[in-house]
């Protein structure tokens, strides 16, 4: 919590104002942030100075793990995250490439577990890092990565956390997390979350303890419209202690996780937070 506190006075402080031309809005902006979280600790990232709807950061990231491409698939899991993105905004509408109501386009899981290979077929990478850190193997290139530049025109929205970096030392497993654009009211609240959990959950299935995850955000900024929401409201707020997860023992594979898994299988306890805040959302 502190390291997100930090991040925000130092955007509210130092920050340079810089005008956005695909919302149109202005987004005071800091460059480079490396937060860390202590996985091992389950010291879980969760912001404590507004309600946070963290089943919902969870179903999206289980929703790239399954590689859907459908914001109406990210609904049934308990996230309406991807609505706006897939259905309010102009460019992504007129584009040829979009196959109706709902669809995102090749983005994210798409390319996490179908990345096309310009001789026919695809490649799935995280299957390739599942198999390789349960057999203890780490080649230095267990690298998820959702950016695929030749793909951005058939996509409502390039990644903004766009490659998950896995690395094994002994038995513990590592992850660093890399974010090119980063919403710090919005968007990082969930992204923290995002970074733990995937950790976790890929310790768990691969059978190795969790160690630290690193989350490296080059272009960290807050929209002007929430500015005074930030400044007056949330960052006026003590912070109270961490809460912690905990993830159903029983998820044991990656079919598991494409397969059952619910936000059920999920829980947080101790968690004590402020009121909600609703911040505006820029499409
Ligand atoms: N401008 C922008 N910021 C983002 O953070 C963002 C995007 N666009 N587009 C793609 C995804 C979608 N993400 C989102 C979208 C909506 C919320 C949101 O509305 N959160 C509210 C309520 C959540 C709920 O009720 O489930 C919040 O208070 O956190 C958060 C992240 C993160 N990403
Ligand atoms: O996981 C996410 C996804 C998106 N964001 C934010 C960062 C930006 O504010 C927008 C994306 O706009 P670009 O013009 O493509 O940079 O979404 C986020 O914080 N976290």
């Amino acid at each position: 919590m502190k390291q997100y506190l930090a991040l925000c006075n130092r955007i509210i402080d130092e920050g340079t104002w810089i005008e956005n031309e695909r919302t149109g809005k202005r987004c005071l902006t800091v460059i480079n942030a490396d937060l860390i979280y202590n996985v091992e600790k389950n010291e879980f990232p969760l912001i404590t100075t507004r309600k946070s709807f963290w089943k919902a950061a969870i179903a999206e990231m289980l929703g790239y793990i399954r590689g859907y491409d459908n914001a109406a698939d990210f609904r049934k899991l308990g996230a309406k995250t991807w609505d706006a993105n897939a259905n309010e905004n102009l460019a992504w509408l007129n584009n040829p490439h979009r196959k109706g109501e709902d669809d995102m386009g090749r983005v994210y899981g798409v390319q996490g577990r179908a990345w096309s290979k310009p001789d026919g077929g695809t490649i799935d990478q995280l299957k390739k890092i599942v198999d390789n850190l349960k057999k203890g193997v780490d080649d230095r290139g267990e690298i998820l990565s959702f950016y695929n530049p030749g793909e951005f025109h058939m996509g409502c929205l390039r990644p903004c956390m766009h490659t998950h970096n896995f690395s094994l030392l002994g038995d513990t497993l590592y992850l660093n997390s890399f974010q090119r654009s980063c919403d710090v009211p919005l968007g990082l609240n969930f992204n923290q979350v995002q970074v733990f959990t995937l950790l976790a959950l890929i310790a768990q299935i691969t059978g190795k303890k969790p160690g630290m995850a690193y989350h490296k955000i080059v272009n960290a900024h807050i929209y002007e419209d929430q500015l005074d929401l930030m400044r007056d409201v949330q960052l006026k707020r003590e912070p109270f202690e961490p809460a912690s997860l905990s993830i159903n023992p029983d998820i044991k594979s990656l079919e598991d996780l494409e397969t059952w898994v619910t936000m059920d299988d999920f829980e947080v306890s101790n968690y004590q937070h402020h009121d909600a805040i609703k911040y505006p959302f820029s499409v």
